[in-house]
This record gives C-alpha cells, structure tokens and sequence, in this order.
C-alpha cells in the first residue's frame, strides 16, 4: 500500500473524538511533544520492500525466530507462523526509558532500510495520517521516579528555591514550598517548565494541564489511551515489556537486544523518601492512575500469553547478558549529551569482529546522533525515490 494514499484511520483525534477534551486539549499537546522529545520515530516501509513482502505472503509467512548473541541463528523457537510488523509508531515520553527504545527501533528500521518519519523542524504538525496497520506504542514510569530522575536530569534542583546549607533534599524542599511553586508563571520566571513536573506522562500524551484534576476527564483519557495503544511498556518492566513487544511485532530476540541508554551517574540521583513519594504521588495523581491501569493492562497482557513467555523472557535475559559479555568492556564510561550533560556511557571490546561492532556500536549511540545520521539517510532515500520518478513522499494531514 502506498503510504501517501493511505487513509486516516489510525488518527488519534479522528478515533478519540468523543472524548471531552481531544479536540482542543490533544492536538496541542501532541505538537508539543514533538518540540520537547525530537525523536518520534514512525518507521514504514519502503515502497519495493513492501512489493518484496507481497511476494513473500504468498510463499509463506515468515516464522519468529531466536538470535544467539553473536547475531547468528541459533535455532528456531518459535514455530507460530507470523509475519514481521514495520509500521510503528512509538510516542516518547519523557524519562520513562524511552531513549533506550528508540534505541531499539532505530537499529531495527536502519538495518532493513525501512524509511522513518522524522520531524523536519521542531514539530511533527499532528494530526497526521497514519496506515491503519501501525502499531502504537509508548512507555510509561512509576511517578515518583519519574519526577526525581526529571528534577535533576534538567537541573530543576538548581533552578528552584533550595536555602543555604538547608538540611532538606532539593525535592523535599520543593514540596516544602509547593503552594509557590504551583503556578506556572513562578515556574517560568525560573526557567522551568511545568509541563515536565506536572503529570509530565499524560502530557507528553496530550491531555493539557488544566485537566489533570479533573477525574472524569482523566479517565476518559486514559480509556481512549487503551484503546490507542497497542503496547504501553512500562521501565519498571523493561524486559518483560520488550518481550511481549517482541512477540505482538513478531520480531526476533536479537532485534530486541538493547544496552541502557541515558542513565543518570549515580552522584546525580536522589533517594526518595517515604514521604517524598507520597507528596509526588499525590501532586501527580493522574499520572499514578494512568501507570496504575497500564500496569494491570500491561500483567493482564503477559498473562494471555502463558508460560512460555517466561520461557522467553528467561531466555531474552540470558542473550542480553551474555551480549553484554562479548562485547563491552567492563568498567564505568561516561558519554556527553551535550555541553553540561555526562550520562553513562559504554565502550566496545576491541577483540570483537567488525561486523558484530558495527552493529554493537549502533546500540550504544546516542539518540541526537542517530537521529541525524537518521534524518541524512531519509534524505537520501527520498532522493532516490524522486530519481525513480515514483515521486517524493510526504508526510500530510
Ligand atoms: N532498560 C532500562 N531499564 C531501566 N531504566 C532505564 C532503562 N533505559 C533507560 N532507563 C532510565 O530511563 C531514564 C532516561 O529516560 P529517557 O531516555 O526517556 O529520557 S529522555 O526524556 O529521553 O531524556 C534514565 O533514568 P534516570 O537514570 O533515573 O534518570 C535511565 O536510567
């Protein structure tokens, strides 16, 4: 199917359009998303793959399959036929893991030169058309942790009120004065953004901020939100999510292979309390609904699957660890995100082959990097496109 005539049923405005505050509320939102999190990798199908994949329906579908850590086959596992799916769309949210996601993606679509939808500026302009086929995807994190690695992954701490030698933690500190910080214009005036410490999840998912505290709405949401997505992974189950992500995409153990992306050094994190906690969960108690349901979606899901799915995921465990092994070096690396910014980093053995450390390498890059080396290869391949005469591909909406 050409991705330029395809119809938009998969839109999230078109298919929530009942809901109280999608009209207004989501579209926004979305485009606001796109400016905060660059990355919001769609990734399709080039068009003479997808003549190659109509040929191979009607030989045969293909059958998921299990990668040793070297890349190699190692053996068939799986014999339920099924076909690999490429159309995904994954919606970033912030500091949930999902750098280490579209780590995952971006290798998977780079090696079989799927083509991925990129914002050309800041935004991606929703709503946009997407192929009914396109899984949805995202990633969620328990709040509370959610908000101390965003707090001092973005230097809040710095930026709010903290007293000399105050014996408090800059979070507790933070709630200490919480009816000052409330509003938005304090928050500005600091050079903070609200969106970020504010049900930051359901916002990165679109529902505006002057809805979080009204329940009704929020649940409307989050219902339309199930409907929406096909995979809500949460961190706190990263395997476990890649594992059922692996087997609705039918994909192969080694395309889900990861290494840990844009992990905070250890001086930079700050326990929580007891107290701390509360106050979080409290203070962003749309986004604790919101994990809690796609927590219970997310077990209700793995428990559909029966126990071979632990048979898997036991064997996932295995491969990412003995990956590990092979190929990096052991030891504490830093990587710089930008000027400011060090998070850990990885470094490759050097006695590992070329081929493996192309691949390897890939995994440890860091987004921004992919995503440029990403955006000249679309480039590329849309040039190519246009000499074909086939004409060039847009996104519209
Ligand atoms: N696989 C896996 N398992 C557990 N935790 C993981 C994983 N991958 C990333 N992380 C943690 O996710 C945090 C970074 O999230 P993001 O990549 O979404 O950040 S960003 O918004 O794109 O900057 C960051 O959390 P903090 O270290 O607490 O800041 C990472 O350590």
């Amino acid at each position: 199917m050409d991705w330029k005539e395809v119809a938009i049923n998969k839109s999230l405005t078109a298919r929530c359009s009942s809901s109280v505050v999608m009209s207004y509320g989501f579209v926004m939102s979305i485009m606001r998303i796109a400016e905060f999190n660059l990355t919001f990798p769609l990734i399709k199908e080039p068009r003479h793959r997808l003549k190659q994949e109509r040929v191979n329906d009607t030989e045969g579908n293909a059958v998921t399959s299990s990668y040793d850590f070297t890349g190699n086959q190692a053996q068939e596992k799986t014999s339920v036929p099924c076909k690999p799916v490429n159309n995904i769309l994954f919606l970033k949210v912030h500091k949930t893991g999902s750098s280490t996601v579209t780590n995952i993606f971006n290798p998977y679509g780079d090696k079989r030169d799927l083509i991925f939808a990129l914002p050309t500026e800041d935004s991606f302009h929703w709503p946009l058309r997407f192929e009914e086929t396109t899984r949805y995807i995202t990633i969620l994190r328990d709040p509370p942790a959610q908000l101390e690695s965003v707090f001092n992954y973005y230097d809040i701490y710095r930026k709010t009120f903290q007293p000399q030698s105050s014996p408090t933690t800059p979070l507790e500190s933070f709630f200490q004065n919480i009816t000052f910080y409330r509003s938005s214009r304090v928050l500005d005036g600091l050079g903070v953004d609200l969106n970020l410490l504010k049900n930051p999840s359901l916002f990165d998912l679109g529902l505006d901020r002057e809805y979080h505290e009204n329940l009704t709405v929020v649940q409307d949401y989050i219902r339309c939100l199930q409907q929406e997505f096909d995979l809500v992974m949460l961190m706190e189950y990263f395997d476990e999510s890649l594992v059922l992500l692996k087997r609705q995409l039918c994909w192969k153990m080694e395309d889900i292979l990861f290494f840990k992306l844009n992990e905070r050094v250890q001086k930079e994190k700050q326990h929580i309390s007891n107290q701390v906690r509360e106050q979080i969960k409290k203070w962003n108690s749309a986004d604790v609904l919101l994990y809690d349901v796609f927590n219970q979606t997310l077990w209700q899901k793995i428990m559909k699957e029966g126990p071979d799915f632990f048979e898997d995921l036991s064997i996932f465990k295995k491969e990412k660890e003995a990956m590990e092994n092979k190929c990096l070096r052991k030891g504490k690396f830093l990587t710089k995100l930008w000027v400011r910014k060090k998070v850990q980093g990885y470094k490759l053995k050097t006695n590992i082959s070329r081929e493996l450390n192309t691949t390897r390498a890939k995994m440890t890059m860091n987004e921004l990097k992919y995503l440029s080396y990403l955006q000249r290869k679309v480039t590329k391949q849309l040039q190519d496109v246009d000499d074909n005469r086939i004409g060039p591909i847009r996104m519209t909406r």
